[in-house]
């Protein structure tokens, strides 16, 4: 097929995180783009996700900071009252700017953006929902992935975080089932906001992808901050009307009424009714896209990146590793791909939860506890300690071998959000816990405490 006979040399589907990194890396390359996306440039991140879910984190901050400031002296209430619709305002303002932003660099870069649903008719031709027809020597799949509900009765009158985004006033009391990052972080956002919060999980403890002691200790802030932890729960039905839901679990027993109860139980790859299979691209049990570490599909020039993907379903993976493809596919970079190992990730919980490498158990798994040395430090940061709260922080250095090699870098308290990138940085480096100590630390912070462990 020469150049001539085809429209594009590619044709992104999606113009979320990863389509849209894709495309215009692609341009960069000199590449003929079309771009299509039925919904707003951005995707989950910027629409339903990362953006508005910091906003609302950033606001649950301030009102924790107002509390401090009032037990600092400062003449403001303890507990001041937020005009939940002022917030949303502000939010969704942003939101329109980076959109705004996006549509300038589309049009900048020369890439052909279509507000259009895509399905594959075959392994080259790409159909919008007005029935035009797309040809391309290349074709990217970047449709992210949607909000899992339990196949349980009453599902449907739960919510889930898409809705959470389109309240337009605080909630009041709420459930939220899952014990994953949107439980956790939507369940510290709404109790810091000043509404009632408890979470069903089904599994043991929170966050079962965290170091265990972490995730044990924000179980016990999240108590003494007043959100209700419920563990083991097997949900089997929703019932009651709009305002007034309850959650039975397998034994039959009933909760409390909620006004909202939130579905937080995973997602699922959008990759089902867009012809994918059919055009030969093979996707596993749960409905992911099978790829190579080049993120190349069963058929080669049919590349996924992302949710859609299922690997590490993070914006920044789906940002690396479509700008990796498109390197290998018209930047001469046959090698191109990304690196899935030491991935820093970060729950914004509150405090948030930062971790990157090995958690201590499973540093035990793969190299045995007599080559694991685990060094701790438990602190109470000093905005805490000025108002005398309990609140501490818990960093954790997972190390392995003689040269005690940081395996893993675990950080729970005020700042870790924004500490472990730079260690992150030294990790991947290979550092060894002597390098730490020859860092000379920055006093007084939180962040001197990751060079200070013994
Ligand atoms: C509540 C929440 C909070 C999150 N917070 C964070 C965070 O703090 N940090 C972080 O790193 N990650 C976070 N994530 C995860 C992050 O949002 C996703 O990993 C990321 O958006 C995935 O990017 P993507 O390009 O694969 O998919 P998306 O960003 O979802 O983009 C997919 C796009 O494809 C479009 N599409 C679907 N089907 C088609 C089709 N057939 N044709 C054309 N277009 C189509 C969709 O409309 C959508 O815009 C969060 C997710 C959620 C839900
Ligand atoms: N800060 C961030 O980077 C961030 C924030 C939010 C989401 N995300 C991404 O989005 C993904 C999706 O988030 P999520 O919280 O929905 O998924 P998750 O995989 O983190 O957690 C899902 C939770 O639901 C539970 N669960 C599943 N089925 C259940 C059922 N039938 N009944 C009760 N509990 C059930 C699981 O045990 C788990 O605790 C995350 O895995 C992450 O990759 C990232």
């Amino acid at each position: 097929m020469s150049r001539q006979d085809l429209d594009f040399d590619l044709v992104v589907l999606g113009g979320g995180s990863g389509g849209l990194a894709g495309a215009f890396r692609a341009a960069a390359h000199g590449a003929r783009v079309a771009l299509l996306e039925p919904g707003e440039l951005g995707g989950t991140c910027v629409n339903v996700g990362c953006v508005p879910k910091k906003a609302m984190w950033l606001a649950a901050e301030l009102a924790d900071h107002v509390a401090l400031a009032s037990q600092l002296g400062f003449d403001v209430p303890a507990s001041a009252s937020l005009d939940w619709p002022t917030l949303v305002a502000s939010r969704q303002r942003y939101i329109h700017g980076i959109h705004a932003s996006y549509r300038r660099r589309l049009d900048g870069d020369g890439i052909v953006l279509l507000p259009s649903r895509g399905r594959l008719l075959d392994a080259h031709t790409v159909e919008c929902g007005n029935g035009t027809r797309l040809r391309a020597a290349n074709i990217l799949v970047a449709t992210g992935s949607h909000p899992q509900r339990p196949d349980v009765p009453g599902a449907a009158l739960a919510e889930v975080s898409d809705d959470f985004f389109a309240l337009h006033a605080p909630p009041g009391r709420v459930a939220l089932v899952g014990g994953g990052y949107i439980a956790v972080e939507l369940a510290g956002v709404l109790q810091a906001l000043g509404c009632r919060v408890d979470i069903h999980a089904r599994s043991q403890r929170l966050l079962s992808h965290a170091d265990a002691e972490l995730a044990e200790r924000l179980q016990e802030n999240y108590r003494q901050q007043g959100i209700g932890l419920r563990f083991g729960f097997d949900l089997a039905a929703i019932e009651g009307e709009a305002g007034a839901l309850r959650l039975r679990d397998a034994a039959g027993n009933a909760s409390d009424a909620y006004a909202h109860v939130f579905l937080a139980t995973g997602r699922v790859a959008n990759s089902r009714g867009i012809g994918l299979e059919e055009a030969g691209v093979e996707l596993d049990a749960r409905g992911d896209i099978v790829v190579d570490a080049c993120q190349r599909s069963s058929v080669p020039h049919i590349a996924a990146v992302g949710d859609v993907t299922g690997k590490m379903t993070l914006t920044p993976v789906a940002i690396a590793a479509a700008r990796r493809a498109m390197d290998r596919v018209f930047g001469g970079q046959p090698g191109a791909r990304l690196d899935y190992d030491n991935i820093p990730t970060v729950v914004f919980s509150h405090p948030p939860v930062a971790g990157v490498g090995l958690t201590e158990a499973q540093a035990r798994e793969q190299h045995g506890d007599g080559a694991v040395h685990v060094y701790r430090s438990v602190f109470r940061p000093m905005r805490q300690a000025l108002v005398d709260r309990p609140q501490h922080s818990l960093f954790k250095l997972v190390c392995v071998g003689e040269e005690r090699r940081v395996a893993g870098i675990h950080l729970l308290g005020e700042g870790a959000d924004e500490i472990l990138q730079g260690f992150a940085v030294a990790l991947k480096r290979g550092i060894t816990l002597a390098d730490l100590h020859d860092t000379v630390a920055i006093h007084p912070t939180s962040a001197e405490e990751v060079v200070l462990m013994r």
